[in-house]
This record gives structure tokens, sequence and C-alpha cells, in this order.
């Protein structure tokens, strides 16, 4: 692959409904799409960064500020790439900024997967043609708002309903779900929004039998939830504390997770994506495929990584209609009437950024000649 320019946009979308968890009420998705163009194909990343620093450390400006004076003069050092896993070590170096490495890492994929005319969940090693998905609603003002959200939408279909917890609007909330909809897939994602000193009210959802409880300790934790783990049946998840490979092992090591949401963006794009996957499998730890409130070009590149065979529970990869009344590629995601959505056939991700609505929601753009 020889790269001849980088496009970078700032992009901004509203979503039809604000989405509250424990740290922040969302309205707006703020996000860097980079388009890395070589003579006959045009690869799509998108950096998922937020515009603020309340989930991780990372924001669109200081992955603006990365992408630009750092890893996009490192990507042009090379003459040419001949595989996306070249990126893993070329970027080794720069610590952290996981969401800015991600952008290009998604993006080389794509390429990669276009120019040899395959689909990008096959390049990955995907082996599913239809990935099983769920929708995670954020904290609702009483049981009775949220029971009614839950029910639109299981009548549109999906199966597995996350919810967000924060002290004070947790277990009332979990067993209200439990009596009105009965043996639903159903799980908790508090964010770090608890201690061990919440231990006794963790021990009080155990009977309630969700499929995992995401993340209730510290964003940098996994001493904690290794304590609470050893007392608890349900399943920890991992999803802030595990940022890369490494991160993953000792987790697993120590006892502190039994599955891990692997976000694509937060571990530094699809290569440590499929590394985390393959030393879970290892391990037999389930993975899944976490969200970032995306749009399409995001979930685009979380269908083909989910198809891989040690994704085995539903992902945070609803519809497009879940967050936007329009979304940026064509087709839109959509699930059929068991919540599941086709992995596309099409070279690359399979699905085309709109040129129009990419130009409408941007409002910075940098093009990069090498
Ligand atoms: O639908 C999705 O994309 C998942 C939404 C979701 O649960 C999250 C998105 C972004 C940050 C967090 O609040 C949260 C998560 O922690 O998984
Ligand atoms: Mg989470």
């Amino acid at each position: 692959m020889k790269i001849e320019k980088i496009v970078l946009r700032k992009m901004k979308m509203t979503f039809k409904t604000p989405f509250q968890v424990s740290f922040a009420t969302m309205r707006e998705k703020h996000f860097i799409a980079a388009e890395i163009h070589t003579k006959d194909h045009i690869g799509y990343g998108d950096c998922s960064a937020f515009d603020h620093p309340y989930y991780n450390e990372e924001t669109t400006t200081t992955a603006w500020h990365i992408l630009q004076d750092f890893l996009i003069p490192l990507l042009f050092s090379k003459d040419e790439i001949s595989h996306p896993e070249e990126l893993y070590s070329l970027f080794s170096h720069i610590r952290r900024n996981k969401m800015a490495k991600s952008a290009l890492d998604c993006a080389v994929w794509d390429l990669y997967a276009k120019e040899r005319n395959i689909p990008l969940s096959k390049a990955l090693g995907g082996t599913r043609s239809k990935i099983e998905t769920g929708v995670s609603i954020g904290i609702q003002n009483s049981p009775d708002d949220l029971l009614r959200v839950v029910e639109k939408y299981m009548e549109e279909g999906y199966r597995r309903v996350k919810i967000k917890i924060k002290p004070g609007k947790d277990i009332k909330y979990l067993e209200a779900i439990r009596k009105r909809f009965g043996d639903i897939m159903l799980m908790a994602d508090a964010n770090s929004a608890y201690t061990l000193k919440d231990i006794e009210l963790f021990k009080e959802m155990d009977p309630l039998n969700l499929i995992m409880i995401e993340q209730p300790l510290a964003h940098d934790d996994i001493v904690d939830h290794a304590k609470l783990q050893a007392v608890l049946k349900t399943r920890i998840c991992l999803d802030e504390s595990i940022h890369s490979v490494e991160d993953a092992r000792k987790a697993i090591e120590l006892g502190s997770t039994k599955t891990i949401n692997i976000k694509v963006a937060r571990v530094g794009g699809l290569t440590a994506a499929k590394k985390i996957h393959d030393l879970c499998q290892a391990h037999d730890i389930p993975v899944w495929c976490g969200g970032m409130l995306d749009t399409g070009i995001a979930r685009a590149h979380n269908v083909a990584i989910a198809s891989l065979p040690n994704y085995r529970f539903p992902g945070d990869i609803p519809a497009s209609n879940r967050y936007w009344n329009q979304d940026v590629i064509s087709p839109e995601v959509t699930i059929d009437e068991k919540a599941m959505v086709a992995v596309p056939e099409k070279a690359g991700i399979g699905f085309e950024p709109i040129p129009e609505l990419m130009e409408r929601f941007t409002y910075e753009k940098k093009q990069i000649l090498r």
C-alpha cells in the first residue's frame, strides 16, 4: 500500500435522544474521521474519542494533535505498508493515545481488505455471517421511565439490554426490568461509579442473574475488581481498565474479569482488538464488542471484528437508527427479527460513507499530503 494523502475531519452529529451515563449526559457525538487515500482506494477509520475526557483521557482535540503531529508523520516515514499489523509496532513507542492510533489502524485495515477485494471481516479472520447485537440504555429518571424505554427496544427486536447504573439508580432499576420482562439477557454498566465499599450492593445483585456487570470500580483498577469478582457469581466485565494486550493478560491472571468489552478505539485499533481476542480465547474468556455511541464508520469496523469466533456475547452494535435520524454510511446498519446484523460481503468495511453527509457534519478538515 502506497499512501498518497490523508484527510482528517472533525465531525459532529446530534443524537436523537441524549444519553446519560454515570459521568455525563451526552447530546452530540464529536469524532474524527480519517480517510487514507492510495491511488485506487480510500480506507476509512474513526477516532471515537469524545469532546470531553470523562470516559478516557483522550478528546477530539488531543487526538487531532497526536494524529497530525506524530502518527501521520510516522506513517508517511514508511514508503509502503505491506500489512496493517505493521502500524502496531510503528506506533508502539507513542504512549497510549489509543483512539488516535485506532483511526489510522482501522483505515489501513479497510484499505488492505479493499486492495485484496475481500470483506474486512475475512481479512481479520472472522467466521460469522451474522452477529448478535444488543442495546445500551442511558440512565433514566425513574424505573417506570426505564421500563418504557426497554419495552420500545424489545418491540424493535432487541434481546439483550444493558443499562447504565450509578449510585441511587441501580438495583431497583434492574429489579424492575427482571420483574417486568422476565429472563431477558440483562446487564449493567457502572462506568466506574462504585468502590469496594459497595460490595454488599453487588452481592444483592447476584440473584438477578445479570449476564455481567461492566466496570463497577475505578477506571484504572484491576486489583479491587479481583476482590469483588472473588465474592460474586455474576461475571465482571472490564471496559475502561483494559487498554492493551498486557492489561488483559494481567487482569486475567489476577482474576479481575471473566469477560472483556473490547472497544476497538480504546485498545488502539483492530490489530490490538484481535490480539486481545486471541489471548482471551486461549484462556477461554469470552469477549464482546463495545461501542462509543458510534457513527457508521466505527460501527462498520465493529461489525467486522465481532465476526471473530471468541466474540461470544451480543455487542453494543445496534442499528444506526438507535442513535441517528440519518447515519453517514450507506446502507445503514439494520437488525433482523433476531437482533442480528449481517456481516457485509463487499470488499473492505462494506459500507460507503455518503459524501454529502460527510461534508454536512464536518466542522474542520485537513488534507495532509505525503
Ligand atoms: O451503544 C453504544 O455504543 C454503547 C454505549 C455505551 O454503553 C458507552 C459508550 C461510551 C462510553 C460509555 O458511556 C459506554 C460504555 O462504557 O460502554
Ligand atoms: Mg462500558
